[in-house]
Formats: C-alpha cells, sequence, structure tokens
C-alpha cells in the first residue's frame, strides 16, 4: 500500500495549482502556497481560479479534507516532508530565465526549516539551477545534510493538465541522493504501481492496472535539461511544420496532406506539426530563449533554437499579410475574431498570438469584434473594450456586420460553426483561418473564400455566365 506524503506546493498558479490538487487526488497530504492572497482565499472557498477541465471536481472532492491553500509558507514548509517550488520563472529583458521567484522561495525555506527536506523544482529552470538553491540554504546556515533539492519537471499542458498529470507520458526524477530519490518515489507510486488506476473513481485515460506510466531517475542536471530541450524540441517541430507550411503555399501543395504523410512516419510522429499563426503560451517562447542563453552561458551558440523563433515571429506576420491581401486595405475594416488564448480549452492569454495580432489590426486602423469561449475577461484587463474593440457574447455576434471572420484559436466550437448562418450575418464571406480548422472544400461549398495556413485560397465555386446558358438551352 502506498503511503501518504506530506507534501507543500509553493505557487498556486497553472502547474502549482494542478500539481497540489492530483496529489491531493492520488492520495497525499497538501498544503499550497501563494503569497498572492486573493488567490489563496478564492481557492479555500473552492473557486476554481484557472479554467482547466477536471479542476473543479477535485477541487471541490479534496478542499478541506486532503488539501488546505494559505499564504503561511513557514507553517506549510514545518508541516511537511518534500516542499515543490511551481513558482514562475519568467524571461529576462536578456532572454535568460529569472530565478529570482525561486531564490526567494528558496531563502523563505531555509529560514524556516525544521528538520530533513526535499525541495522539489517543478518550475521549468536552467541547469544548474538545483546547485544555486542549495548554496542559497547553506548561505541561510542550512546544514548540507538536512536537505536536498530535486528536479522533478513538469510536462502538462494547460487544457489538459489534469489528465496529463495522472495520465503521464513519463515522469522524471532528477536526484544525487537516493533518500531524496526515494521520497519521490513513494509520491509517484499511486501512479508508477497503478494503486491509483485500480480505483473506481480513477480518472480515465491511457494508462490503467496492468499498462502504467514510466518513471525516469536522472541526475539532477540532466532532469534540468530533459525539460528544456523537450519544450525547444516541441517548439522546433511547430517551427518547421509553419516553415513547410509557407513552402506549400508558394508550390500549391497542402500542408495538412503533407504533415499526414511524415507523422505516418513513427520516428517523426503525427503530433505538433499543426501549423499555424505561431506558438504561444507562457512556456513555449520563453523556454526557447532560456535554452539558448543556458547555451550561450557555457560558449555554446545553438543557432537552430535563434531560427526556430525567427520562423515563429514571422508566421504571426505572414497571417497579417494574409488578411490585408484578402481585404486589400485593412484601414477602417471591421473584423470578426474568433479566439483570444494561446490555444484552445485554455482561458490563459500569455504571450498569446491571438491578442498580439489584434494589436496588429487595432494598430493598422480595423475595428474588431472579438469572441472566446474562457478567456474575454481576462483579455479586458489587458485590452480593455473600446469604440475600437466590442467583446461579442459568442461566435455569430461577433460576426454581424464584419468584413472578414478571422479564427486565431483553435477552440473545437469555431470548428464546428453554422456556416451558413455566419455567411448571412457578415458583410463578405470571407473566413480566414489560422488554425486549419475546415477542409477547403466544406467552407467553399457554403459560399465563402477561404484562406488557410499552407494551402492554397478556396474560393466558391461559381457556375460561369455562358455555361449557366449553355445550361438554360439544352
Ligand atoms: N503553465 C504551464 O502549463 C506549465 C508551466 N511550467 C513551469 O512551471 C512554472 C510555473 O508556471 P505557471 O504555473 O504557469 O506560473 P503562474 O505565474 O501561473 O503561477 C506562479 C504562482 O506562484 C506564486 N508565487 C510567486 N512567488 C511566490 C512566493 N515567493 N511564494 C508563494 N507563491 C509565489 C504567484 O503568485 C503565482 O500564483 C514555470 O517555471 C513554468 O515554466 C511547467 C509546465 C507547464
Ligand atoms: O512547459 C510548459 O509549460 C508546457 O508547454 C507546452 O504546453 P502548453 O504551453 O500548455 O501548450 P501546447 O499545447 O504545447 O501549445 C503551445 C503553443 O503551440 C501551438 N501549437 C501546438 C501544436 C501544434 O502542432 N501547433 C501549434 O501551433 C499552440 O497553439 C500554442 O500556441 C508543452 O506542450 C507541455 O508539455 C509543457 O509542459
Amino acid at each position: 500500500m502506498a503511503r501518504s506524503v506530506k507534501i507543500a506546493v509553493v505557487g498556486s498558479g497553472y502547474v502549482g495549482l494542478v500539481a497540489a490538487v492530483c496529489f491531493a487526488e492520488i492520495g497525499h497530504e497538501v498544503i499550497c502556497i501563494d503569497n498572492d492572497s486573493r488567490k489563496t482565499e478564492a481557492l479555500s472557498n473552492g473557486i476554481s481560479i484557472i479554467h482547466e477541465e477536471h479542476l473543479p471536481e477535485l477541487l471541490a472532492k479534496h478542499n478541506g479534507h486532503k488539501i488546505s491553500f494559505t499564504t503561511d509558507l513557514a507553517a506549510a514548509v514545518q508541516a511537511s516532508e518534500v516542499i515543490f517550488i511551481a513558482v514562475g520563472t519568467p524571461q529576462s529583458d536578456t532572454g535568460h530565465a529569472d530565478l529570482s521567484y525561486i531564490e526567494a522561495v528558496a531563502s523563505e525555506v531555509a529560514r524556516s526549516i525544521n528538520g530533513y527536506k526535499v525541495l522539489v523544482e517543478k518550475s521549468t529552470v536552467p541547469v544548474y539551477t538545483n546547485e544555486w538553491i542549495r548554496r542559497t540554504m547553506e548561505r541561510h546556515g542550512v546544514e548540507h545534510d538536512t536537505f536536498d533539492v530535486v528536479s522533478n519537471p513538469e510536462f502538462l499542458r494547460e487544457g489538459t493538465a489534469i489528465s496529463d498529470f495522472l495520465h503521464p507520458d513519463r515522469i522524471v526524477v532528477g536526484s544525487d541522493h537516493e533518500r531524496a530519490a526515494e521520497l519521490l518515489d513513494a509520491i509517484y507510486a499511486p501512479l508508477t504501481k497503478g494503486d491509483y488506476y485500480k480505483r473506481a473513481d480513477a480518472l480515465p485515460g491511457r494508462f490503467n492496472a496492468e499498462n502504467l506510466p514510466p518513471l525516469l531517475h536522472t541526475s539532477t542536471k540532466s532532469a534540468e535539461i530533459i525539460k528544456h530541450a523537450s519544450n525547444a524540441f516541441l517548439a522546433l517541430k511547430i517551427s518547421f511544420i509553419n516553415a513547410v507550411a509557407n513552402l506549400c503555399e508558394a508550390a500549391e501543395a497542402d500542408v495538412v496532406q503533407v504533415a499526414q504523410g511524415m507523422g505516418l512516419d513513427e520516428r517523426i510522429g503525427n503530433r505538433f506539426l499543426s501549423p499555424g499563426i505561431g506558438y504561444g503560451g507562457s512556456c513555449f517562447p520563453k523556454d526557447v530563449a532560456a535554452f539558448r542563453s543556458v547555451a550561450e552561458q557555457f560558449g555554446l551558440d545553438f543557432g537552430l533554437l535563434s531560427e526556430v523563433e525567427k520562423i515563429n515571429r514571422g508566421q504571426q506576420k505572414r497571417f497579417f499579410e494574409k488578411v490585408r491581401s484578402a481585404l486589400w486595405t485593412l484601414r477602417g475594416k471591421k473584423l470578426a475574431v474568433l479566439g483570444l488564448s494561446f490555444k484552445g480549452d485554455t482561458d490563459d492569454i500569455r504571450e498569446s498570438p491571438a491578442i498580439d495580432l489584434i494589436r496588429l489590426f487595432l494598430a493598422e486602423g480595423c475595428s474588431i469584434t472579438a469572441y472566446d469561449p474562457a478567456a474575454i475577461d481576462r483579455t479586458k484587463e489587458i485590452l480593455p473594450a473600446s469604440d475600437k474593440l466590442r467583446y461579442a457574447s459568442d461566435a455569430y455576434d461577433a460576426a454581424e456586420g464584419a468584413d472578414a471572420l478571422l479564427i486565431l484559436t483553435d477552440w473545437k466550437e469555431f470548428a464546428d460553426l453554422d456556416l451558413d448562418r455566419m455567411r448571412l450575418l457578415l458583410q463578405f464571406p470571407i473566413l480566414i483561418d489560422g488554425r486549419n480548422l475546415y477542409k477547403p472544400s466544406k467552407v467553399t461549398k457554403h459560399g465563402f473564400s477561404y484562406f488557410s495556413v499552407g494551402r492554397s485560397v478556396a474560393r466558391p465555386v461559381r457556375t460561369p455566365k455562358a455555361s449557366v446558358q449553355k445550361l438554360q438551352t439544352v
């Protein structure tokens, strides 16, 4: 029988909150700490502060029993055996990761420590961060044998975070000390030994009592690099297919067919081969920059990553020009925008390409009516409504009287629009899809001109006048 471990999770953002709730779900006692009391109060009252599938149910199930929320880090540290650090590691002005939040937590832990503790890097951090945490602890007078630092990077995606956490492709435990590694093994045992999947209330997914997720033991430094290298590789895959998409447009080929043909090769795989308006979010942009910066610190030029970034920036610009070429001029045009979040199924707008594009269109003199199923409130905080920017109540409300309909985020509901209704609402039947959510033949059947990514412009089939006459005379 797996044992229950007393866990503190510092940071109740996307990763901290999901990790905390999932640790409670697999049987541990969790205290989740945040220095933002608005978050801890909301969470204590059972309010799920982010849009994430399964989170409200799990929060309701464990709140006040297996999980509690507080701003008191010292008390939480003293009550716990393992402290997961899940605070932000944003990009600094020069590209490298800003580790000041991590340092602040390490210092606070050092001041409160009352026995052997394992500090776990859950945040994404550059290689050698474990060493800096160790030095910070020792600088504060903590004896080296009263703590260990472990790297346990998180690979969840927003939108499927709970399911990713409970059915992980892999769990990586980077530790240079057996005692610490054993504690981490105990924490993940319900998953790696399968007890969790045997439970009737387990979240269904790819693993079950017979088929279990792998746990990989590595050195601490290797684990730190695994996380950066994984995100950089995924970003590279996206930039690669975006570059191929641009070639397909020029050569009048179809990138969806090309990606399908490439992805059937198991060595390549079919995931993360969707071209679009460039990757965004709080992680890929900053992690690619941070990884490049890590290489620089070691005197290495990881120029490949600069190309990944360059292609990504170019992809947004291309989409902007695509809209311009579809509408001839932009000043005074009314655009209906579907999607604000950086991808579907989340309310996260950090580094969202949709928001960047809206800013570009507004600067060009367009007026915009935007709709998103979850991200409008967050967007209003940085882009308040104005005479040029209105937030709509649904996709059809956004489309009313617009010169063109733009899809910027891959929400499922945007792939299933009533195109006949849309056509009647829009001023002109023009659909410019930055996420390739439709088959061109389907859209044109409904009378739309369809602009997408990596595929030729598709126009509605019109019966030429001459053939109409011919038909009438037959
Ligand atoms: N968002 C994601 O999908 C993923 C993020 N990561 C990594 O996890 C880390 C956290 O990311 P997010 O959860 O998105 O960040 P976030 O910004 O949503 O959350 C961080 C939280 O930490 C709190 N915090 C900051 N300093 C604190 C302190 N001294 N004491 C207590 N709380 C403090 C903040 O108030 C905030 O609520 C980053 O390193 C990120 O790269 C890793 C995998 C997935
Ligand atoms: O470190 C992190 O924070 C996380 O970063 C990403 O997860 P996430 O940012 O939630 O979202 P993704 O699904 O990876 O999408 C990132 C961006 O790439 C774009 N994307 C994704 C896939 C694709 O084929 N094409 C594409 O343009 C998305 O639209 C989005 O803007 C990784 O997928 C996670 O494994 C990782 O844990």
